[in-house]
């Protein structure tokens, strides 16, 4: 891909061709005053739309104000012979659609959607929507630090009808909320449910709805059930459920929500990633559960776990937070907690004092309505709570 465009864009040089889209082709370049590398994307649109140019200077303007380090730095924009132009950074990392097709680690996935829920958070609180959240719009850094490109185009993009755009402008519904593919309007819920078909897509390596033309793809994104994870990744469904719940109130409602609970994933997910067993799924649970009641394990491991993470600090505190509602659990989630129960005794058992930990941790985050960190999550562990969680689970 190699080749060059005539364009006369003033203070920058344009050089070889370096990626196609849509509507744009990017280029590598170089602006001369001040002299730095750049890639310059430059979108044609079809018709030459003035509304579209008009658009994408708008909207080039607003993410040029950004300053965040997950999304794309723009230096420059403009409109040259109806050609739209936006200078900006070298991102030359590769895209997470690459990525997905040679792999993508859990950390790793819960790192990306770290990044982009942080980029979106910038975004959103400045009142700007990204409208086109993919994976081919999440590039990285050579160093792996993902980088959110491309606001102006989805903005602009919207000036054509949302059926004519999917099929014949950005070629895919994949990532389309429902609300989206009913045409209604949209908020910053809209792009979270799209950040979670990627992170869907991380995890299983396939896009979450799939087949079909554009019309079945987007009748699915509005009326198919979220699919089952595998068990291995079962730890995920609630996360994933809320990021795909078809009612964006069902959602997290704001970027700054999702941030702080993929936080608590990523706590757990960091300490285990080389130590692969404390993670793994726990064929002998159900085996365990029946030799034993976990009861006393779980009180006395809750008070010695916690007791070595917290110390003095925690016997100060008079921890009652906790507010589980037990009313709540479905009959599975109860039987699935007191699993979980079991394998954080287990854990406890052997003196794996780490996965123990993470084990109660995962109870806590998954079964209390508290949304604070883990610091005063850590403060809600006390024995006499869990013997009430666990007596009601029996
Ligand atoms: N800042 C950048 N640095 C390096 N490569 C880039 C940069 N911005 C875009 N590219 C690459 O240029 C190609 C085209 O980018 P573009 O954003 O138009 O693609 P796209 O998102 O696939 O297209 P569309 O949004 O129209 O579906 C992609 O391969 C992309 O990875």
């Amino acid at each position: 891909m190699e080749e060059s465009f005539d364009l006369k864009i003033p203070n920058f040089n344009l050089g070889k061709e370096i990626g196609r889209g849509g509507m744009a082709r990017v280029f590598l370049g170089e602006q001369l005053e001040p002299k730095r590398k750049v890639a310059i994307k430059i979108v044609t649109p079809q018709g030459n739309d003035p509304k579209i140019l008009e658009d994408l200077q708008k909207e080039g303007d607003t993410v040029a104000q950004f300053s965040h380090p997950n999304i794309v730095t723009v230096f420059s924009c403009g409109v040259i012979e109806k050609n739209y132009y936006l200078a900006m950074e070298i991102l030359n990392g590769g895209d997470l659609k690459n990525k997905i097709d040679s792999g993508v680690t859990e950390l790793e996935a819960f790192n990306i959607m770290l990044d982009m829920a942080k980029a979106l958070e910038h975004a959103h609180k400045r009142g700007t929507l990204h409208r086109d959240i993919k994976p081919e719009n999440i590039l990285f850094h050579e160093d792996g630090q993902a980088v959110l490109v491309d606001f102006g185009i989805a903005k602009a993009q919207n000036t054509v009808s949302e059926f004519t755009r999917v099929g014949a402008v950005v070629g895919t519904p994949h990532y389309m909320s429902p609300e989206r593919a009913l045409g209604k309007d949209i908020d910053e819920r809209s792009d979270l449910y799209a950040l979670g078909v990627v992170l869907y897509e991380m995890l299983m390596g396939k896009k979450v709805f799939d087949g079909g033309d554009t019309f079945a793809i987007s009748y699915a994104h509005v009326h198919e059930p979220i699919p089952d994870l595998p068990e291995e990744k079962k730890k995920y469904q609630a996360l994933l459920n809320k990021l795909l719940a078809k009612n964006p109130d069902d959602r997290f409602q704001t970027s700054t929500q999702l941030i702080a609970q993929l936080k608590k994933y990523l706590r757990r997910l960091k300490p285990v990633t080389d130590t692969t067993h404390s993670f793994a799924p726990l064929p002998e649970l159900a085996a365990l559960k029946k030799k034993s009641s976990p009861l006393p394990f779980i009180i006395t491991g809750v008070v010695v776990v916690v007791a070595v993470l917290l110390g003095v600090w925690f016997m100060n505190q008079q921890a009652n937070q906790i507010d589980v509602n037990l009313a709540d659990l479905t009959p599975a989630q109860k039987i699935e907690m007191t699993n979980k129960l079991a394998a954080a005794n287990s854990f406890f058992n052997m003196e794996n004092f780490d996965a123990a930990e993470q084990h109660y941790m995962d109870i806590l985050t998954n079964y209390d309505c508290q949304e604070a960190d883990a610091r005063s999550r850590l403060k809600i562990i006390n024995p006499e709570k869990l013997n009430q969680i666990i007596a009601a689970c029996e």
